[in-house]
């Protein structure tokens, strides 16, 4: 029998960008309205390195939470080539940040202020191990030499399993993931590593990308895989392994700046994301797994209480809107004019 009505913890959004400014008042409601929990990335311009930017920033993102919303923003630190221990200790003693965030110097959006040489931060690495700070990773290599779809595996294979060998207790994030090797790896580990997986890498590969024409609003980073990792990402997420949980990456970019010569990464998910999750565990026939990953095993693993309140989807298609009006612009959601059946009641 099909179910028609589907109820779940509130869930977590384990990986999010708000942005800044004007567009907060598009992007928070449309996480608050769904999720109890995000960690809100720091890639702004400039990043959002010490505990006092985010806290400011956290106070411009309540700033724009509906009347009554409960809705908690949790503040990843950008870590670069020069933060300091105290940094790390200040993050560890406060409850709205989250961890640090570790972008390969021009891995992707605003991370040109990121990290150039990662075993050069082995203080950092030791400390955050120490206070049991998480690290949170953006796992692509940049060098030239590489090609754009062997990124992450390359990453994981330079710099991810000698980091665990030197700090095998640093609880550690692999945000985003998109291949085969990255599941293999993150299955190998410890209790102490975990990934994030988006709707675009579990309903998608790069054939949707690239075939028929090149689509700009599936554009991201990392960059959608063949269909084989795809189905190692989808296996992984209805597997019940609390290694994997949601992160959307939903990362807004006006139309005018995807649609171009030169668009930018990021599929703005957050209008449609907890739908196109329930598509996704449909599609596998594990409607039942959903409430394990988005509002279970994210909590669990960071050490936060799973939420008590709930949230119900309903099975009733709808259209994903051709674009969302912001102050900076029209938006090109994910999903675009394309149907999802389930919807929030
Ligand atoms: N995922 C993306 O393609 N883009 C993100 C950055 C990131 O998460 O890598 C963004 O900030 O636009
Ligand atoms: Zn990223
Ligand atoms: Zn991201």
């Amino acid at each position: 029998m099909q179910v028609s009505e589907l109820t779940i913890p509130t869930p977590d959004d384990w990986h999010l960008h708000l942005r800044d400014g004007e567009l907060l008042a598009t992007t928070v409601p449309a996480t608050a309205e769904v999720f109890s929990r995000a960690v809100i990335m720091p890639n702004l311009v400039p990043p959002v390195t010490t505990v006092e930017l985010a806290q400011q920033y956290r106070q411009r993102i309540l700033e724009n939470r509906p009347h009554g919303n409960q809705f908690e923003p949790l503040m990843a630190l950008y870590l670069t080539q020069n933060t300091a221990l105290e940094t790390v200790r200040a993050a560890a003693a406060d409850p709205n940040i989250i961890g640090f965030k570790l972008y390969p110097s021009g891995a992707t959006t605003n991370s040109d202020a990121g990290v150039t040489n990662v075993d050069g931060l082995d203080d950092v690495f030791a400390e955050m191990a120490k206070l049991q700070v998480p690290l949170l990773v953006h796992g692509e290599v940049t060098t030239a030499d590489i090609d754009i779809f062997d990124r992450e595996k390359v990453f994981i294979d330079r710099h991810l399993r000698p980091l665990l060998q030197r700090h095998p207790k640093l609880k550690l994030v692999l945000e985003h993931i998109t291949t085969a090797d990255a599941v293999k790896f993150v299955e190998e580990q410890g209790e102490n590593v975990a990934a994030t997986i988006t709707p675009q890498h579990l309903l998608m590969n790069r054939n949707d990308l690239l075939v028929g024409g090149v689509r700009p609003h599936n554009y991201c980073l990392p960059i959608l895989k063949r269909r084989d990792h795809q189905l190692e990402l989808r296996r992984a997420a209805v597997s019940g392994n609390p290694k994997f949980f949601l992160g959307t990456d939903s990362a807004p970019h006006a139309q005018s700046k995807k649609e171009t010569a030169c668009g930018c990464a990021g599929c703005y998910s957050a209008p449609a994301a907890l739908p196109l999750y329930a598509e996704f565990f449909e599609q596998m026939n594990a409607l039942e797994k959903l409430a394990d990953f988005a509002s279970g095993f994210g909590a669990d693993f960071y050490g936060y209480a799973r939420a008590t309140s709930c949230v119900t989807l309903v099975r009733k298609p709808w259209r994903v809107p051709e674009t969302v009006m912001t102050a900076v612009g029209p938006m090109v959601p994910y999903w675009a004019g394309e149907i999802l059946n389930w919807q929030l009641k």
